[in-house]
């Protein structure tokens, strides 16, 4: 995987891939080489001060390892300043390039997959890059220490350090022992959740002061209620403790552990002071410096790589859920044939549904969403489904745009198998509007416009498919027409401290505020029709053959669903159209056939006259309709 990632990234530039990793290369030998320096600058010192020099020009040696020093910073800054600068550019074009692939894997993705998996949808881009540079960091951290061993293997060959194998080995010793002994959580994987039933209470009742349930208990006046029993709580909780979860583990009965870590911890100090009693002639602190200086380097790398070692896993696992998403497969398999074939009807599509049952995924009720649905709608028809909640009507048409596949039974589409056919050529012989609708955060023209892609930029096609759904006026008058962006994203941002800062935090409230559109329009432009402009604007591809309408009434009056689909049947040539409405009175009339659902089955099909006369499920449903329209007697 972490191979697959590097490929990738590499590909994306080169050019700054080497130069990423040169200063990455860099990063992983200066601590080393700027422990050997800094310890042959101080021998040096030493050298000269005693005057010893012993066959090394100290004077000339002092002078290359001022130079190196200085050189060592130098170039370290200049790096800094290169994988700064190429991180802020390279950086931002990893993350879009994974956010587009994100994107594209999931608009690809069918719905069943999409709800299956969840949160696993939207990973963030950002974390691929991340966790590479956590495992490059991890394998320098490496590099490094066995550089600076090689260093330590130097000094201590050079004669100059007397006592310095021991030393070294015990300035290690603590950190073997604490991770041999280690009781921490910091590095492993964990979960920790309360179990403690009167924790449990006295938290739930402390949260009933906030704000939501505020009114609720003052209201109710059931404040003393309230603090008794969070009293009652607490002294049933005793002395547990709700101490972070890290510390309650690495919490110790016994002090021994520690005691015996914190002696080992000034060992190398201790063997120092013996050796300077008894051979002193063999010491010098300088000696002392360097060997310090060198134990405590390898210490710390020692300590950044178990760290590291230790959070590494976590860090790949932001990786894997980028590949896991990206490399998921769609349950719903796509067909291979174009659709429409050469020989479809002109009048529209024909279906027919056999022997249908579905339920959807993760669904936890006994009864199918559909059972046993056997249904021949011909081409042209206008079907109109009706039935109480809940009874399957929906349903129906999300297997006919291929929402979700049957669990068993078929599908034909003018006399092939639905999943014959390539997904989007289906997608695109279907005009659907649907009581879930969303307007998008784009422009209004956008919105419209997206019915019928290839007419976006067709400013008189988007007001003519506004004006069919009665929304043109509305839009017209407002101050940036078609243009008004709806619901558009704030990027705006505050430092922490402009929070104190009055006239900054005014004006971001201001700036935040303008990115607005107010609820309330947007509320005005669903119920006048903004909504079916879409899909109006689709009919006007010549390819559509199916319109399927699902209960738009959720954000229509009354008169507005009347006129939509007045309009819509005004479109009706070459299209067969299947209505899903609680309201259906007025589109009865004109039913080819009328199909009345009970409970996931089909109760019962035919025209309005034909169920009228059956005095079945049909009936009673129009009775309750017509009924809620008459005057009450009784009034
Ligand atoms: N996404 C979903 N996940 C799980 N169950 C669902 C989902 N959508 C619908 N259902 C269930 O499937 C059954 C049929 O729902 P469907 O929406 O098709 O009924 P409907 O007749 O269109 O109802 P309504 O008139 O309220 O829209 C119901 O029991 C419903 O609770």
């Amino acid at each position: 995987m972490c191979s697959r990632a590097f490929t990738e990234i590499y590909s994306i530039s080169p050019s700054m891939f080497w130069c990423l990793m040169i200063t990455y290369i860099w990063k992983t030998i200066l601590p080393a080489t700027s422990l050997y320096i800094s310890n042959r600058l101080l021998f040096c010192i030493e050298l000269r001060i005693l005057g010893e020099t012993a066959g090394v020009d100290a004077v000339k040696e002092l002078y290359w390892a001022i130079i190196a020093q200085v050189a060592c910073s130098l170039i370290d800054s200049l790096m800094d300043w290169v994988s700064e600068h190429i991180l802020i550019i390279y950086g931002a074009r990893i993350k879009y390039h994974f956010e587009e692939r994100i994107l594209e894997a999931n608009l690809k993705r069918d719905l069943p997959t999409s709800q299956d998996h969840g949160a696993e949808m939207e990973p963030d881009p950002d974390s691929v890059f991340n966790s590479l540079q956590k495992t490059v960091a991890l394998a320098q951290e490496v590099v490094s220490f066995v550089l600076k061993l090689r260093v330590v293997q130097q000094v201590l060959r050079s004669g100059l350090a007397n006592g310095g194998p021991i030393f070294v080995a015990l300035s290690m010793l603590p950190l073997v022992l604490y991770n041999a002994m280690s009781s921490e959580l910091g590095s492993k994987a964990y979960f920790a959740h309360a179990v403690d039933p009167h924790y449990l209470r006295k938290s739930a009742l402390y949260r009933l002061a906030k704000d939501t349930f505020k009114q609720e208990v003052m209201g109710g006046n059931i404040a003393d209620y309230v603090l008794h029993e969070y009293q009652k709580a607490r002294s049933a909780l005793k002395n547990v403790s709700d101490e972070y979860p890290s510390k309650l583990y690495s919490h110790r009965d016994a002090p021994f552990s520690q005691m015996i870590l914190q002696v080992c911890g000034e060992l190398p100090m201790l063997y120092f002071a013996f050796l300077a009693i008894f051979k002193p002639a063999e010491l010098s602190l300088v000696q002392l410096a360097v060997l310090e200086q060198t134990a405590s380097s390898l210490r710390y790398t020692f300590s950044v790589i178990t760290w590291k070692f230790g959070t590494w896993p976590g860090d790949l696992s932001d990786m894997k859920r980028v590949y896991g998403m990206l490399d998921l497969q769609n349950q719903m398999k796509d067909g291979y044939h174009p659709y429409p074939p050469a020989n479809c009807h002109p009048k529209g599509m024909e279906l027919d549904i056999h022997n249908v049952c579905f339920n959807y995924p993760g669904s936890k009720t006994k009864r199918n969403a559909l059972t046993n649905i056997s249904l021949s709608i011909k081409p042209g028809q206008l079907v109109v489904i009706v039935g109480a909640n809940g009874s399957g009507k929906s349903t129906i048409i999300k297997l006919l745009n291929r929402s979700y596949a049957p669990a068993s039974g078929d599908i034909s589409v003018d006399g092939q198998s639905i999943e014959a056919y390539q997904v989007q050529d289906l997608r695109q012989a279907t005009a659907n509007l649907t009581q879930d609708h969303q307007l998008f955060p784009l422009s209004i023209a956008e919105n419209i416009g997206l019915g019928h892609p290839a007419m976006i930029r067709d400013p008189k096609k988007i007001s003519e498919a506004a004006n069919l759904a009665g929304a043109h006026v509305l839009i017209q008058n407002l101050e940036n027409g078609y243009d008004t962006v709806l619901q558009p994203f704030s990027h705006c941002h505050t430092s922490f401290n402009a929070r104190g800062h009055d006239t900054i935090f005014a004006e971001f409230l201001k700036v935040d505020k303008n990115a607005e559109v107010s609820g309330v329009l947007v509320l005005r432009i669903r119920s006048r029709g903004n909504l079916s402009s879409r899909t109006f604007m689709r009919l006007f591809s010549d390819n559509i053959r199916l319109v399927t309408v699902d209960e738009p009434s959720s954000a229509l009056d009354p008169q507005g669903e009347l006129e939509l689909f007045e309009r819509l049947r005004g479109a009706r040539e070459g299209k067969t159209m299947i209505f899903v409405t609680h309201r259906f009175g007025h589109l009865t009339k004109y039913a080819d056939l009328i199909v009345c659902m009970k409970e996931g089955k089909i109760a019962e099909t035919g025209t309005h006259e034909e169920l009228m006369a059956k005095r079945g499920e049909y009936i009673k449903l129009y009775n309750v309709q017509a009924q809620a329209f008459q005057p009450d007697p009784s009034l």
